[in-house]
Formats: C-alpha cells, sequence, structure tokens
C-alpha cells in the first residue's frame, strides 16, 4: 500500500463551491480527502482485495456526495437548470479529462460512468 496525494486541479486552487481562487468570505475553509491507493500488485487475498475496494468505494462515495452538491449549485446558477439545461459539449469535455486519468477504462467506458453520476446529481438536485 503506498499513499498517495492527488490534487485533483493541478496548480489552480479553485474554490471547489464557487471556482474562484484563493481564500475568501464563506468557502475558506478548505476540506481534502486523502486516500490510501493500494497497488494491485501487492494484494494476495480475496480479503485484501476486498478491503481495497471497500476503502476506495468510500472515497468514491464522499466524492460522489460533494459532486452531487456542487452539480446542484451549478442547477441554480445556469439560465435553465436541471435535465432541461443539459450540455452535451460539457459532458464530453468531462470525460476526456477523466479518461486522461483513468486511461484504462477510456472515454466509452467513462461516458456510461459520467451520463449516470450526471443523471443522478441531476435527479438528487430536482428532489433537494
Ligand atoms: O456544467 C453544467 O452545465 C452542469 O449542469 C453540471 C453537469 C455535471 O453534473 O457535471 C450536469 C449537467 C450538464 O449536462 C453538464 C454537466
Amino acid at each position: 500500500m503506498h499513499d498517495q496525494v492527488i490534487d485533483p486541479v493541478e496548480g489552480a486552487a479553485a474554490c471547489p463551491a464557487c471556482g474562484r481562487s484563493g481564500e475568501h468570505g464563506e468557502h475558506a475553509e478548505r476540506r481534502e480527502l486523502r486516500v490510501p491507493l493500494p497497488s494491485a500488485a501487492d494484494i494476495a487475498t480475496l480479503g485484501e482485495a476486498r478491503a481495497a475496494i471497500d476503502g476506495l468505494d468510500a472515497a468514491l462515495a464522499t466524492l460522489l456526495e460533494h459532486r452531487a452538491a456542487v452539480a446542484a449549485a451549478v442547477q441554480r446558477l445556469k439560465p435553465v437548470g436541471g435535465f432541461a439545461g443539459r450540455d452535451p459539449a460539457r459532458e464530453r469535455q468531462i470525460v476526456e479529462a477523466m479518461a486522461v486519468r483513468a486511461p484504462s477504462l477510456g472515454p466509452d467506458r467513462l461516458a456510461r460512468i459520467m451520463t449516470a453520476v450526471i443523471e443522478a446529481g441531476l435527479d438528487a438536485a430536482e428532489k433537494r
């Protein structure tokens, strides 16, 4: 197991809540998620493998919860929010950027994953 800190916004220290850079008012408190990244090559047993997956899934769930909250904020800021304001070009851009970090999944599989994530976020935003 190797601990590694990933900075999802290389270089720019943009506020995840509103996109502004630097410390500012209501979003000044910054929280971060640190995740141990297990090396698949070091895993020898089914128990170890499942424990590694449970750790990664816990991080994924936390990220998905925060993504849904930010996506709901986006819907309030757009002239037309929700499913009616769907933006396929933006969704393609998201998938292409993610494919650089997840080459073994590639753009087609990531598109399926992110379509589900985006639709779940829009659905949750409608019920907030
Ligand atoms: O960026 C937007 O315009 C959003 O509404 C956010 C978001 C997303 O969840 O990432 C949701 C729907 C759009 O089709 C594109 C992206």
